[in-house]
């Protein structure tokens, strides 16, 4: 574990000279009191079915919390965030919810939202990516695992922390029939980048904390397979730099 950074599911108080990170996946439209802190980092599935009422919601709610940085990426639930294939990801859709894709973006436009780009928080480079395996036609999904790479390979040398929807395959990505299910070209990724911490969450599952060579790896996620919020969100603190 490396020894500056403080992982805990939010109940011990941040020492004053620290900036604590509460990090949240695939919240669902479930709603319940996030922890507090100075940046909230969501991995992605906000929505469940994608409508822009959820993300209403979801907008709505986030105003009332006192994070100084609200960090979201999206994930495969949140359909019209990938503007560009909503069309074709509704056309696959038995009741879609037909909508302007860039407003229902543009309803997040108070937060930080990510798409293969990134955010400074108090001096922490933060990378935010919202693509998946293609299990079916969800927002930014990809089947072919080498173009999936060239989206991983857009991460900068440097950065201090990885905000993905996927996992990294082999940690915290391990499904309820026992398949790891990350991307293998992502782990090989982050070893080679070396972040302070990759949070990410997509396989509910997998929710949990590892360490591994002196990077930590966050699977944030607070839904089952389910999608009943039973686990709790995870924090880290960083020190003031
Ligand atoms: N067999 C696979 N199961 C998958 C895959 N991606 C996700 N999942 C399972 O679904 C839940 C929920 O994911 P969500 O994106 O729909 O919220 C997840 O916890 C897994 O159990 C996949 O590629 N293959
Ligand atoms: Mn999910
Ligand atoms: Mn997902």
């Amino acid at each position: 574990m490396d020894s500056q950074i403080l992982v805990s599911d939010g109940r011990i108080p941040k020492s004053p000279n620290t900036i604590r990170f509460v990090c949240i996946s695939d919240s669902h439209s479930r709603f319940f009191n996030f922890p507090p802190g100075d940046v909230l980092l969501h991995a992605g599935d906000f929505t469940k079915k994608g409508t822009p009422d959820e993300v209403l919601q979801f907008a709505n709610y986030l105003k009332t919390t006192n994070y100084q940085y609200k960090v979201i990426i999206a994930g495969n639930h949140d359909t019209p965030f990938d503007a560009k294939n909503f069309d074709e990801i509704i056309k696959k859709k038995r009741n879609p919810h037909r909508c302007d894709p860039y407003a229902v973006k543009r309803l997040l436009k108070d937060f930080i939202y990510l798409e293969d780009s990134f955010f400074n928080a108090f001096g922490y480079t933060i990378w935010g990516t919202p693509w998946t395996n293609q299990h079916y036609k969800g927002a930014f999904t990809i089947k072919d695992i080498n173009k999936l790479g060239e989206k991983w390979a857009q991460i900068p040398l440097g950065v201090d922390i990885v905000l993905s929807h996927s996992p990294p395959n082999g940690i915290l990505d391990r499904s309820k029939d026992n398949r790891c299910l990350g991307c293998p070209v992502l782990a090989e990724t982050i070893k080679m980048i070396r972040p302070k911490v990759h949070v990410f969450g997509h396989i509910h599952e997998g929710h949990g904390v590892r360490t591994v060579d002196g990077i930590t790896y966050i699977n944030a996620s607070v839904c089952n397979n389910r999608y009943q919020p039973i686990y709790t969100p995870i924090v880290f603190d960083l020190p003031i730099i």
